[in-house]
Formats: C-alpha cells, structure tokens, sequence
C-alpha cells in the first residue's frame, strides 16, 4: 500500500501562477500532498487584474471529478472559485461521496476587484457547500457577504465565527484578517474555542492568491492526517513566510512566493 497523500483543489486558473488553481498545486507540491485539480472556470488573469473567463460545462465538471475520485488516493479537497449555483450543486454532490476533509475558500471577488462568482450564488454557496465544510476561510468581506453583519473588530470577526458554524453549519472557520489594520490576526473557531494566528503585517502589495494559498495549505496538511488547528497554524506559517519573501514580480499586485516556506521555516519564531 502506497503512503502517498493525495489532495484536490476544484477551483478556477491563474495563467500568471499567483493564485487559482496554479497556486493551490504549488502549496501542494511545497507541503508533499499529491496534488491534483478539477477546473471549473478558466480565468484569463494577472498581477493586474482579470480579461475574461470562460466556466466550464458541467458535464466536463463532472467528469474531471468523477475520473480523479475514481482512481486515486484524497485524502482531502478544496474549493476555491466555483461560479455558478449550478455548479456548487455538482461540486457538493461529488465532495459529499468523496467522504475526506473538505476546505472551502469562498472566493467572491478577486483582489482586483473582479467578481469571480455571479451574484445570485452567493447564498447558494452558503446553502449547498458551506455546510459539508470542514474549514471554511473568508475574509472580512467574504464573511460579511455570508453571514450579513459588518466585521471592524475581532469581536466582530468572534461573531461571525459563530454565526458561520452554528447557524450555517461548517465544522470550523478560519475569519481571516489580511484587510484589517494591525498585526496580520486571523481566528480559528472549531466550534468550541477560539485561537488567534497571528504575525507582524509585511508591507507588500504582493498579496496576489494570498487567501488561495493559505486554504491550499491547511488541504495539504489535512490530507497528511494533521489535526484542524495543526494544519490552521501551518497554513498560517506557509502563507506568511510566501508574503514575506516576496518574488517581486508582475506589473500589479505580485503573487507570493511558494517556495519560502521551504527555505525559511527556521525563521518561525515570530508567528504565534
Ligand atoms: N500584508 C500582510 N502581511 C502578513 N499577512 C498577511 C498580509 N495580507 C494578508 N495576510 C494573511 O494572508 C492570509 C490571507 O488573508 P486575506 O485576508 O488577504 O485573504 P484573501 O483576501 O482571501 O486573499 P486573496 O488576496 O487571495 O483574496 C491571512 O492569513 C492573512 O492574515
Ligand atoms: C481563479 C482565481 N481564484 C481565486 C482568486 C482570488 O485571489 P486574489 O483575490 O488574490 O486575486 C483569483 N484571483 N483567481
């Protein structure tokens, strides 16, 4: 019997490699989980924002998930932009027979400002997806979308944790802070206690796939059979050195540097 833990993003590309898909089997390959992904849209895209997209049929969909869950060993997925209800609705059918940990990034608009879901399916995405969630990880807007109250502080951010897992029913959430001012401070709720991840706030405007990284991640570490606050805090450490070591690169907002983590993981101490 092989060893090797296998981990599937469902989501939409990136030519430029920063965020979407690339980025999710970056973090992958950086963590050793097998990487593998289902395309839902494909996103013509870069540093300085996004040209067009095309969502892929259904059907096509379907098969790409049906031919991975098929054949190979995963041990956990993700979701990252998932466009339409129809879609989700696909999406949460198959992640519901595949049976493993389950990350949902409930990406809404791109940080260029460009909407990757259509309207309407922002409550979809919390009625099919959201509650098959093991962790799901919105940033303060995305948080506001889902649960309808206005998120300034971290008490704000502790409600709408609860809210998210009590009312809506994912097993936990990370509310992540990266468009507040301060310390870069996420929370963790698994639904009884709350822990805070935090570290210094890098200033960089190459945060381009930041909330894609960090979801992939907490999946790589998930599939390895870590627990939900190991891989959390992980996942946190992956994406603040990949911010910190930044690449530079791009005319807009520049990814972040997959492979800091590797390098620089002895620099640890200042995260908490
Ligand atoms: N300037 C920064 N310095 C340190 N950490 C940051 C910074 N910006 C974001 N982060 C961290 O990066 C992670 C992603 O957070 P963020 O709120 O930016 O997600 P997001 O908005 O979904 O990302 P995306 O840019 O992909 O849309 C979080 O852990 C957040 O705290
Ligand atoms: C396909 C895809 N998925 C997610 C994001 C969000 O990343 P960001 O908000 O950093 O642009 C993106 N730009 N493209």
């Amino acid at each position: 019997m092989s060893n090797v833990r296998g981990a599937i993003t469902i989501a939409g590309t990136d030519p430029s490699g920063g965020a979407g898909i690339q980025a999710d089997l970056k973090t992958f390959q950086e963590l050793e989980a097998f990487g593998m992904s289902v395309i839902t849209s494909v996103v013509a895209q870069n540093t300085t924002g996004v040209r067009g997209m095309e969502h892929m049929p259904l059907s096509i969909i379907d098969h790409q998930l049906a031919a991975v869950l098929e054949d190979m060993p995963v041990h956990a997925l993700k979701t990252g932009m998932i466009a339409t209800t129809d879609m989700m609705k696909l999406v949460a059918s198959r992640i519901q027979q595949a049976g493993v940990p389950y990350v949902m990034d409930p990406v809404m608009i791109a940080q260029s400002g460009d909407a990757l879901m259509d309207e309407a399916s922002r409550s979809a995405l919390r009625e099919t997806l959201l509650p098959l969630a093991t962790v799901v990880t919105p940033n303060v807007p995305e948080a506001e979308a889902i649960t309808g109250e206005l998120v300034e502080t971290e008490a704000d951010m502790r409600k709408v944790a609860k809210i998210i897992v009590h009312e809506f029913g994912s097993k936990s959430v990370v509310v992540k802070g990266g468009h507040m001012e301060g310390e870069a401070l996420d929370l963790f709720y698994d639904g009884e206690d709350f822990h805070t991840l935090v570290t210094p706030r890098f200033d960089t405007k190459h945060t381009h796939g930041t909330g894609c990284t960090f979801s992939a991640a907490i999946t790589a570490e998930l599939a390895k059979g870590k627990s939900l606050l190991e891989a959390v805090q992980t996942g946190k450490r992956f994406i603040a050195l990949a911010i910190e070591h930044t690449l530079g690169i791009g005319h807009g907002q520049g990814p972040t540097n997959h492979w800091a983590y590797r390098h620089h993981q002895h620099k640890l101490e200042e995260i908490r």
